[in-house]
């Protein structure tokens, strides 16, 4: 049913309390309810305002612990927040199906980002282009002047790109942004150079933003697993045929790439950093070359060993965003034992790669369905109404019939409270 009206003006300017009890009213959320969002966890109601707006409650997440990682030679717990069983369990799964042969090995570019500025109306854009290339120590000189901190750890103005686009010039400023995810600061960068940007060029500037193409700060990961860890060559073909099947497909790239971001996300949120960022940059480059295909690669080594790579942008930091403000965050980053937003990223692409490990063993052998289902018949129980002990109880039976349904919980519980 329709409410009985959106429009509450200066509903921002209200406190989370006063927000909750307006909604309350409107939409006839009863008082356990209110009570449910007034609780707002492990963030204090005062932070969540300040994080967004017209805050009224929180959404907690599962937090869970990868464990097994070994990750360029340290051993590393990696805290995950996700709404999603089995995604934790399967990296711990395949991190341990790897460490006889020494976990993950990383690498990492600069921590380069890309700002755009979009200049139109340009009357020669060839001939402006060499002028703005020639321009390059005065754009470095005004881009570096807006982040004197930036400069002081080390980052600042890198290099200059132009490109021609039809009518337009398209000017890439590359900017190292150290420990930060840098949106914020390569954005001031863009609007304070583009009206020079205009001026020199002879048109006039548009947009002026960051691209979550993040392709110069990119991050690999790469891992052996034994044949005699894995259980064999049947399932190393398999998984290599799986790989195969991603690569050529983007229907099934598309659920092969989710799989990797079921990993790389849940790291990403639980530090606080942008989810969106990273999800749109690792599509993105998933389709830079033409075609959408599979981030991570697998192959065969001259012992009939699998290998397995991912390489993708890695836009996170641990200064700026959440990542600071959020209690959560702060205390993931804390676990993690990372002093640099580098390290942070090499970690989540290792992640990625083992979580992709695991589902394609999976797919490959006894379905994804038997190990993924076992874990979510706890949701299941949970949706059925079992409380307690019951969840436990209701999802053990549901594993042991094969058949991890709502319908089947419900009456197992009908059954289990009459006895
Ligand atoms: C679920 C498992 C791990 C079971 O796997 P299993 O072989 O039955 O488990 P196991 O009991 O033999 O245990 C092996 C290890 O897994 C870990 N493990 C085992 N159970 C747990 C648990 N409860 N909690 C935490 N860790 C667990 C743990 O490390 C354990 O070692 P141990 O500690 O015993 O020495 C396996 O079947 C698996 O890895 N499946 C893949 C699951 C997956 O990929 N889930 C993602 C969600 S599905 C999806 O969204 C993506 C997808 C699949 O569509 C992507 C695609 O299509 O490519
Ligand atoms: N399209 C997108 O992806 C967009 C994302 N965003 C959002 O932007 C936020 C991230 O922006 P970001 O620029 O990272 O955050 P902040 O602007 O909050 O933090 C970065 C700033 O911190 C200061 N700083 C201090 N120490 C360091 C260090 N060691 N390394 C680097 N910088 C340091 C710098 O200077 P100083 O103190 O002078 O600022 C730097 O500019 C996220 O919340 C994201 O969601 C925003 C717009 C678009």
């Amino acid at each position: 049913m329709a409410h009985s009206t959106s429009r509450i003006a200066g509903f921002y300017q209200l406190s989370p309390q006063e927000r909750l009890a307006q909604v309350a009213e409107i939409t006839g959320l009863d008082d356990t309810g209110v009570a449910h969002f007034t609780n707002m966890g492990n963030i204090d109601p005062e932070t969540a305002d300040s994080m967004i707006e017209n805050v009224i409650g929180t959404l907690n997440i599962p937090l869970g612990i990868a464990t097994n990682l070994i990750i360029d030679g340290e051993e590393q717990l990696v805290p995950m927040a996700t709404e999603e069983s089995s995604v934790v369990a399967a990296v711990c799964n395949a991190a341990r199906q790897c460490r006889e042969s020494g976990g993950f090995v990383t690498d990492a570019s600069a921590p380069v980002m890309i700002a755009q500025v979009q200049l139109v109306e340009v009357p020669n854009p060839e001939f402006a282009r060499l002028k703005l290339l020639e321009a390059r120590e005065r754009i470095r000189q005004i881009c570096d002047a807006t982040d004197p901190v930036l400069l002081k750890h080390g980052g600042g103005f890198r290099d200059l790109e132009v490109r021609v686009l039809d009518d337009m010039l398209i000017v890439h400023l590359l900017v190292d942004v150290r420990d930060a995810m840098g949106a914020n600061a390569v954005n001031s960068m863009a609007e304070a150079v583009a009206p020079s940007l205009a001026e020199w060029s002879g048109g006039k500037s548009r947009l002026r933003i960051l691209s979550n193409l993040a392709d110069r700060r990119l991050v690999r990961a790469r891992a052996t697993w034994r044949l005699d860890q894995i259980g064999g060559k049947e399932v190393r073909d398999g998984m290599l045929s799986a790989y195969r099947f991603a690569d050529l497909d983007p229907y099934r790239a598309a659920t092969h790439n989710k799989g990797i971001m079921n990993g790389v996300s849940a790291v990403v949120l639980a530090t606080g950093n942008d989810t969106r960022a990273v999800e749109a940059g690792a599509h993105a480059f998933a389709a830079c070359t033409g075609r959408y295909r599979s981030l991570t690669h697998w192959e065969m080594d001259s012992e009939g060993n699998l290998t397995g790579t991912l390489e993708l942008p890695m836009p996170v930091g641990l200064i700026g965003g959440a990542t600071r403000a959020h209690p959560t965050a702060r205390y993931c980053l804390e676990i993690l034992g990372v002093t640099q937003a580098e390290r942070l990223a090499r970690i989540i692409v290792a992640v990625g790669l083992a979580q992709n490990f695991a589902a394609l063993k999976a797919l490959a052998t006894t379905g994804i369905q038997k190990g993924h289902m076992a874990l979510h018949a706890k949701n299941i129980a949970l949706m059925a109404g079992a409380k307690g002990d019951e969840v436990a109880i209701i999802a053990d039976l549901l594993v042991q019939k094969g058949s991890v349904r709502v319908d089947v919980a419900e009456s197992e519980l009908a059954k289990l409270r009459q006895r």
